[in-house]
């Protein structure tokens, strides 16, 4: 059997029923090989009986269709990821939303090196304001912040690289790095990171690369207390810890990604983080 057209509906059906009961993709291609069918056309199989089981699903429910996120590389159950002669560690990983937490993604001096490039530019971060397109500075984020272009030392390019390394996504795709800093009682309520589509301002934040498809928050500093990254939809807190970082994708500008999250005030002392923001496209 060569052809997709050649899928019997009764076969499309068993395979979304394995994928529905979490069946892993191994247990779903072997009884296709068993039955003789080649393995290039039982992959066809599965993904196009996948496909359109995504596509129904968002055509029945009003959603947009998904887009492919990034997915950190050589993620097979390991709890170190090497990149770059760099161990990552895994530390948690939950499939909606879709976060990973990374430890070790930055080392100390690499933390303080970005506080330091961003420490005397500092201004008071800017929000997106959908009805207007604008960046806009506004009660619900309290930090300063400051993008950062990649530099002639050389540090904030390397990180971009380990990022899209880790990522597997094209380095152009990011927006630039963006460093805050959260003094004591100041947070970031709330929020998506994708765009509204359907908001009057969005053709201007999609015109540069499309949507955002998922962030990475790196922790600058070990704040003494609060700070954390929490995600409500989900009951999950990522306490903010130097080097490491939080990972999250979201496939559709949608809350089914359930990727709503929150930076927490700071309770006492401060907080700095890193914020890299990915594109579907070049971000020019
Ligand atoms: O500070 C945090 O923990 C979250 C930052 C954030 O949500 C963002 O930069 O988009
Ligand atoms: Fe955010």
């Amino acid at each position: 059997m060569d052809n997709q057209a050649a899928i019997p509906p009764e076969l499309t059906r068993w395979i979304v029923d394995q994928a529905a009961a979490g069946a892993p993709a191994d247990a779903i291609l072997q009884p296709l090989l068993d039955a003789g069918w080649d393995e290039e056309a039982a992959a066809t199989a599965i993904t196009s009986a996948l496909n359109d089981l995504v596509a129904d699903h968002a055509r029945d429910n009003g959603l947009p269709l998904p887009v492919p996120v990034p997915v950190p590389v050589g993620f097979n159950g390991s709890s170190l990821l090497e990149v770059d002669g760099r161990q990552i560690q895994v530390l948690a990983n939950l499939q909606l939303p879709r976060v990973v937490v990374f430890g070790n993604l930055l080392s100390p001096e690499e933390c303080d090196g970005l506080v330091e490039l961003a420490r005397t530019r500092l201004r008071p971060s800017a929000t997106f304001n959908a009805e207007t397109g604008r960046d806009e500075v506004h009660a619900s984020r309290t930090s300063q912040g400051i993008h950062l272009p990649p530099d002639a030392e050389g540090l904030v390019e390397r990180i971009e690289r380990r990022i899209a390394a880790l990522l597997d996504w094209p380095l152009e795709n990011g927006e630039t790095l963006q460093v805050l800093h959260y003094g004591p009682g100041a947070e970031y309520r709330p929020h998506y990171d994708w765009f509204d589509p359907d908001a009057p301002g969005a053709d201007a934040a999609l015109s540069r690369g499309g949507q955002r498809v998922a962030s990475v928050v790196m922790y600058l500093n070990t704040p003494a207390r609060g700070g954390s990254t929490s995600f409500p939809d989900a009951g999950f807190e990522v306490p903010a810890v130097k080097g490491n970082a939080v990972f999250f994708s979201y496939d559709r500008p949608h809350a089914i990604t359930r990727t709503l999250h929150a930076g927490s005030p700071v309770l006492e002392g401060e907080k700095w983080v890193a914020t890299k923001w990915l594109r579907e496209r070049p971000f020019r």
